[in-house]
């Protein structure tokens, strides 16, 4: 089953051409990435699969369900690209707010934060304010409120930028498990080519369109390069 379609979706700011007629399709249960250049489009492609933007053309459904739709927002976890959290708060307070405001009662906040937090290891700093936390600390915990609701997809931009190694195999195998465990669609924006390899299915972008989709495998085969590394070498030669 798909749960997210884009059918001839296209994007123009002022007179640019952001996203091209675009037609995609996002299967459950999956790791799907979104690969290409810095500024060929998947961040606005986010934008739109989240309904913060809004498609000049085309349709855009999630769970069936028409994008812009405010029940979508408790099925999907979004980890922007620049954190958005309340600098002046503590890791915690932060945490405890979006749990709020998805109406959770207060012993499932103390479980969910929990959860969220052991999960990116921030459980020691819960109680310091977030101006003092580290880019790698606020990217964390970004990734932690994106969880905080237990959604059924979660839409991640670039979220190991300034994560260490041994977290981000951390935050891969979690990633992971949510998928086969408790059956969630992620859909990942990387620039990251060993993550690249862990998509079960993948999407490259270059100026606003997507020019190939498929499995790590398959995609390695389109442009006939053993590595990621060389796909992007070969998408910004101009295949
Ligand atoms: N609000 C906006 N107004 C005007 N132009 C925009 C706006 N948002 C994005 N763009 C332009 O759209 C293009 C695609 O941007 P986008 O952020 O989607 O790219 P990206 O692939 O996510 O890049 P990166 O990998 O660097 O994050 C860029 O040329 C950018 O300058």
């Amino acid at each position: 089953m798909n749960v997210i379609n884009l059918q001839n979706v296209s994007k123009s700011f002022k007179r640019k051409h952001v996203i091209k007629p675009t037609t995609l399709k996002i299967e459950e249960k999956k790791i799907f990435g979104l690969l290409g250049p810095s500024g060929c489009g998947k961040t606005t492609l986010i934008k739109l699969i989240v309904g913060m933007l809004k498609a000049d053309l085309g349709e855009i459904t999630v769970l069936d369900r028409q994008v812009p739709n405010a029940s979508l927002l408790r099925e999907i976890g979004y980890m922007a690209q620049s954190d958005a959290l309340y600098t002046a708060l503590t890791g915690e307070q932060n945490l405890e707010f979006f749990a709020k405001l998805f109406g959770f009662s207060k012993s499932e906040r103390k479980e969910r934060i929990q959860y969220a937090s052991t999960i990116v290891q921030l459980t020691k700093d819960l109680n310091v304010p977030v101006s003092s936390y580290s880019g790698g600390m606020k990217r964390r915990l970004s990734l932690a409120i994106a969880l905080i609701q237990d959604p059924k997809i979660l839409i991640l931009d670039e979220p190991t930028v300034g994560i260490d190694p041994l977290l981000k195999k951390s935050i891969w195998t979690e990633l992971e498990r949510l998928k086969d465990e408790e059956g969630k669609t992620i859909v990942i924006t990387t620039h990251v080519m060993d993550e690249a390899e862990k998509c079960d299915h993948l999407a490259m972008m270059r100026d606003g369109e997507i020019i190939a989709t498929g499995k790590p495998l398959e995609i390695k085969a389109h442009y006939q390069v053993q590595n990621f590394d060389d796909v992007f070498l070969k998408i910004g030669g101009g295949l």
